[in-house]
Order: C-alpha cells, then sequence, then structure tokens
C-alpha cells in the first residue's frame, strides 16, 4: 500500500499542500502533528515542554511504525526525516516528495508563529543553520524534489499529482 510523504523544513507548506492534494488525489489526509496532538491530548509546544524534544522525535517514529497501511497522504512535521529509521520507514511504504523553498521565504511565513516551538526559541540564524544542516536529510529521504519557490500552492499540488499519477505502480528507486 503506497503512502505520499510530504518532507522538508518547517513553512515550506507540506500541511497546506498535503490537504488540497487530499481533495485533487481523492486520498485521505493526515497532518503528523495533528494526529501526535490529538493522541496525546496536548499542543505541539506542551508537548515539549512536558517531555522534552527527545520524547516527542520518539513519538513521531511510533506513529510511522504504527500508523495503518493505507494509501494516504502523510504531511510530516519537519523533523521527520532527520532521523535514518524514519526515512527507512517512509522510503519502504511510500513515494516521498522533498517540498523546498528558499530560507527567507520559510522565515516570513514562519518567524510569528507561537505553535512551532523551535522557532520560539531559535533566533533567525540559527533557524537558518538549522534549514541548511537540515537539507540534506530531506534530499536523502525523497525520490522528488520539489522546487516550490515562486510557485502558487495550486501549481505545486498539480506538479506533485502529476508525479505520483507517472510512477504509479512503478518501482522507483529505494
Ligand atoms: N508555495 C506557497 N505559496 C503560498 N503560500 C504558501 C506556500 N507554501 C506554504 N504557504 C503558506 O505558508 C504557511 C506555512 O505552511 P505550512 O503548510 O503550515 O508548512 P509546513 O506544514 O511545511 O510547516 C501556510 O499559511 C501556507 O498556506
Ligand atoms: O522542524 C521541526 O523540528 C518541527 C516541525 C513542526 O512541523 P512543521 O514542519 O509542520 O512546522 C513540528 O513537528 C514541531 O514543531 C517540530
Ligand atoms: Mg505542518
Amino acid at each position: 500500500m503506497r503512502k505520499i510523504y510530504l518532507v522538508g523544513f518547517m513553512g515550506c507548506g507540506k500541511s497546506a499542500i498535503g490537504r488540497r492534494l487530499s481533495y485533487y488525489l481523492k486520498l485521505p489526509y493526515y497532518d503528523m502533528d495533528t494526529e501526535i496532538v490529538r493522541q496525546q491530548g496536548m499542543s505541539i509546544p506542551e508537548i515539549f515542554e512536558a517531555y522534552g524534544e527527545e520524547r516527542f522525535r520518539e513519538i513521531e517514529t511510533e506513529f510511522l511504525e504504527n500508523f495503518r497501511d493505507e494509501r494516504c497522504i502523510i504531511a510530516t512535521g519537519g523533523g521527520v526525516a532527520m532521523k535514518e529509521e524514519n526515512r527507512r520507514i517512509m522510503r519502504r511504504t511510500g513515494l516521498v516528495f522533498f517540498l523546498d523553498a528558499a530560507f527567507n521565504d520559510i522565515y516570513m511565513r514562519i518567524r510569528n508563529d507561537k505553535n512551532r516551538p523551535i522557532v520560539r526559541r531559535s533566533t533567525r540564524e540559527e533557524l537558518e543553520e538549522l534549514y541548511l544542516s537540515r537539507r540534506k536529510y530531506y534530499h536523502e529521504s525523497a525520490q522528488i524534489q520539489v522546487l516550490t519557490e515562486g510557485r502558487s500552492l495550486r501549481q505545486i499540488v498539480e506538479y506533485i499529482g502529476f508525479q505520483v499519477n507517472r510512477l504509479k505502480g512503478d518501482d522507483v528507486k529505494k
């Protein structure tokens, strides 16, 4: 059962695109953060505060391991692709898209967001450093890179939809 995973840095559009792609491809959609918040009965900042980031990372892996075998779209959180185990699970069970966006655009979108604890605790410089250090892992996890700069959500959805249909049933590089 092949899933469609969206990976990339905070604010690259995983959640917004996942939701729209779900209508476009007529597939169920799940946002990992939303699912984890529901499971835990706490917001993301509350989980970070109460259990620490490490425990949040374990919860993410547990989610990927245990999620039902269903053809669906999953928007990951921006840190999910950092763990080798997570990358392995995603590539084994689906097609992974890296939504690549420019740091300046990302920063404008996330800088005032109170719901992202990493943004709250970091300076712009620290976030840019994190953005640069994480790129390698987004590349490693994804079979397909999507350049989103200067593109509307609709254009990105249509492009991903096209790639999904093109690759249907094909064996992509694991
Ligand atoms: N290509 C884009 N064009 C316009 N707005 C975008 C684009 N990508 C993301 N956004 C907007 O940026 C904000 C953050 O996106 P979001 O989907 O929450 O990112 P992520 O889930 O990757 O952290 C949302 O308001 C979203 O609509
Ligand atoms: O990049 C990260 O480490 C995180 C990204 C967030 O998801 P988004 O990428 O949807 O913002 C959320 O999982 C959490 O705040 C940690
Ligand atoms: Mg999101």
